[in-house]
């Protein structure tokens, strides 16, 4: 993602929120990631929900609230209203270490014990519905950044003005299909009505921006880290769009390029050549992240498994 940037030091402090309470869904913050999970259960599947025993109130922004509904009638097990154990740490900003990607936050260090009425086990990334995961768009988290600093960026108006002409969406012309010993692979939908052609940008990588280092148990899991020049990552795991699944070719049909847009680093994604529909997307992690890793790729580029170059 281009850019999430880490709310606490941009945000103000506005009003506080309590735990439990719904939040909307416009990724603002950073540090919410630690305080928010998915709630598959509920029935529209928009909304996120405060964990009670992470929150940070205070660098919750106020836009981001909305009239929670009425709480649902609590289990008789609950002793009174004002609900548990937010007693912890209220910090807890890393994941939980190690973690394998897909998994959910909100377990990790700093949670602490937690009694019976503690929420259900997250879902995997997998398990949850994964057209959410596809519906991030640049406006909705990337130039909100932008938008803090007062600039000219105008979300996809300003990835328009950096295209050089409209912006084409093309979260509706792609799909996620089982793709073997790669997991998930990124498709060109077989019903469309043309191909996508070279020039068009296939979209952004989004994700959270985070330090390389430092704060570096941030990045549990570099599955979906995307390093911006050592500086800074790109991290993927949670506010991500369609781009996230293209895998590795050593071959790749669309092309990995960095960019400013307004005053954003942003990675590209642009296709290498036209691209057909049913076409799988592939773009070039580069040798480092498989030796990083310990991973050989399986693309069918040269005999797998092997290397990248
Ligand atoms: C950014 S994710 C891509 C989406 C992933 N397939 C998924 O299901 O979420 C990168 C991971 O996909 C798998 N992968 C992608 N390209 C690969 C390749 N060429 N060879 C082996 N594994 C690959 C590896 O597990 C890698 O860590």
């Amino acid at each position: 993602m281009f850019l999430i940037v880490d709310p606490a030091e941009r945000f103000p402090i506005v009003e506080p929120i309590e735990p439990g309470e719904r939040i909307m869904e416009n990724m603002e913050n950073v540090k919410a990631l630690d305080a928010i999970r998915f709630v598959p259960e509920d029935p529209d599947y928009e909304n996120l929900i405060v964990e009670e025993h992470v929150i940070k109130k205070e660098r919750w922004p106020k836009k981001m609230l909305y009239q929670a509904p009425p709480a649902p009638p609590a289990p008789s097990t609950a002793p009174g209203p004002s609900t548990g154990p937010s007693t912890g740490p209220s910090t807890g900003p890393a994941t939980g270490g190690g973690q394998e990607s897909g998994k959910g936050r909100g377990k990790g260090p700093g949670s602490g014990s937690q009694p019976s009425t503690a929420p259900p086990p997250h879902k995997s990334e997998t398990e949850l519905n994964i057209a959410k995961i596809l519906r991030f768009r640049i406006d909705d988290v990337a130039c909100e950044v932008c938008k803090e600093f007062g600039d000219q960026c105008e979300g996809d108006a300003c990835y328009a003005r950096y295209l050089r002409g409209p912006v084409r969406r093309f979260d509706r012309a792609v799909e996620l299909r089982e793709a073997g010993d790669m997991g998930l692979g990124l498709f060109l939908k077989d019903d469309l009505a043309r191909p996508i052609r070279r020039q068009e940008m296939l979209g952004q990588y989004l994700g959270e921006l985070v330090q390389a280092s430092g704060r570096g148990s941030r990045i549990a899991d570099y599955t979906y880290a995307f390093d911006l020049g050592g500086v800074a990552t790109v991290d993927a795991r949670e506010f991500v769009n369609y781009t996230r699944f293209a895998n590795h070719h050593c071959k790749p049909n669309v092309g990995v390029k960095m960019a400013m847009i307004g005053r954003r680093q942003t990675i590209l994604l642009q296709e290498n050549r036209d691209l057909y529909p049913g076409e799988r997307l592939f773009i070039h992690y580069g040798r480092g992240y498989f030796e990083g890793r310990r991973i050989f790729c399986l693309c069918d580029a040269i005999p797998m498994p092997h290397m990248p170059k």
